[in-house]
């Protein structure tokens, strides 16, 4: 068995957590996926396919993955745990974890947002949280395909927070694997804060229902991406945070590199567009599902960043109010227009 026998459980298989789950799988690490029922059963009939962008095609059949649905019988064999859920269910994991898993495994977030370390940190008390970032996205096949495919439509390494651990663990050795890329980083509250600049786009892809890459090749979104993040560079500054740099950029020129013309930035920002045609966002797939989104995490983030500070966010107001629209209204993506979520000139309020 590699890695000394070290079992990981996937605290939540949806698309990151079975990403993540098949590649250590195949790498032959011990993974248990802790899964809802419709998961659970398509694992079980069929296997987990693990595809990405570089062409890589596996399946991992079912017997090679240790699948459930029941929290009291994954959690206590974890000696690492890799929490996938949507941030809305991190408290609900955390006491699932604190009632279940052996006080001494590590639990690992890798979820969007900046503070769901801290929410795990909060219930779990003395046990070892470490903070994490996905950076690139996953697209999991339509309900009752089989077997169950999980794509990495983009690019880029996982980061997890750099801490000496007890019992001589090392993280990046048992979880960096062939499709999974992991490095360790000593300042993850900026690389999240970073991170969390480039998902403020997740509420435009869900609201326009594009493509990521065709939202993205489109200079009237990649205008209202700029706006939002030049409110968030704001909300930050005033703060004191310092986010990390994104696809290779600096923070303060990302919104100069958005605002470019279409063909100078498709030039330009080839790292950031090598993002293969099925990839949206994981809240276009929340609207999809009729689900609640991470919006709260994510542009409500900085919201509250400005509101204390009492810097200016009315892009991140106007965006935060569609998406809420949607998600009550329970049909999916909209498919708003890019001139549908500016709020007309003259009618914006700080
Ligand atoms: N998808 C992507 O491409 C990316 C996602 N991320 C981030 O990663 C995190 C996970 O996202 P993603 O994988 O898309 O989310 P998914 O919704 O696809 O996966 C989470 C899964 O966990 C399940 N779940 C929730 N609670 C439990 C529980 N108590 N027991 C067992 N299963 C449970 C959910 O089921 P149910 O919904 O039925 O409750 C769902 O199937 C989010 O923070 C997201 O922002 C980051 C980068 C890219
Ligand atoms: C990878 C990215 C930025 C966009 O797909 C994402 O984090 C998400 O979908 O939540």
């Amino acid at each position: 068995m590699a890695n000394g026998g070290k079992r990981i459980v996937i605290a939540g298989a949806g698309s990151i957590g079975c990403y993540v789950g098949g590649c250590l799988a195949i790498a032959g690490r011990e993974v248990i996926l802790l899964a809802r029922p419709r998961i659970e059963t398509a694992l079980r009939l069929g296997g987990l396919r693990i595809s990405d962008l570089e062409g890589r095609d596996r399946l991992v059949e079912p017997d090679r993955l240790g699948i459930t649905a029941n929290p009291a019988a994954a959690l206590p064999e974890a000696d690492v745990i890799l929490v996938t859920v949507k941030s809305g269910a991190t408290r609900e994991m955390a006491a699932l974890i604190k009632a279940h898993a052996r006080p001494d495994a590590v639990v690992i977030s890798l979820q969007n947002g900046v503070d769901n370390a801290d929410r795990l940190r909060a219930e779990l008390g003395s046990r070892t949280v470490l903070a994490g970032m996905v950076p690139f996205n996953v697209v999991q096949s339509p309900d009752g395909t089989l077997p169950l495919r999980v794509h990495r439509a983009s690019d880029g390494k996982v980061m997890i927070e750099d801490r000496r651990l007890a019992g001589l663990l090392d993280v990046p050795s048992l979880l960096d694997v062939e499709g999974l890329a992991v490095e360790t980083h000593g300042d993850m509250k900026a690389v999240l804060w970073g991170k969390l600049l480039m998902n403020l786009n997740n509420a435009l892809v869900a609201l326009s229902g594009l493509p990521l890459a065709s939202e993205l090749a489109d200079r009237r979104w990649r205008l209202i991406l700029a706006g939002q993040i030049d409110e968030a560079l704001l909300a930050m500054k005033a703060t004191g945070i310092e986010p990390a740099w994104i696809a290779g950029l600096r923070p303060a020129l990302l919104p100069k590199v958005l605002r470019l013309p279409d063909w100078l930035f498709k030039l330009l920002a080839r790292r950031m567009l090598a993002i293969d045609p099925q990839a949206r966002s994981s809240m276009w797939d929340d609207l999809q599902r009729g689900r609640p989104t991470e919006i709260s995490e994510l542009q409500g983030a900085v919201l509250g960043l400005a509101e204390r500070t009492g810097t200016p966010a009315p892009l991140l107001k106007s965006v935060t109010a569609l998406v809420r629209a949607a998600e009550a209204a329970r049909l999916g993506s909209p498919g708003l227009a890019p001139e549908q979520v500016v709020p007309p000139a003259g009618s914006r309020s700080a």
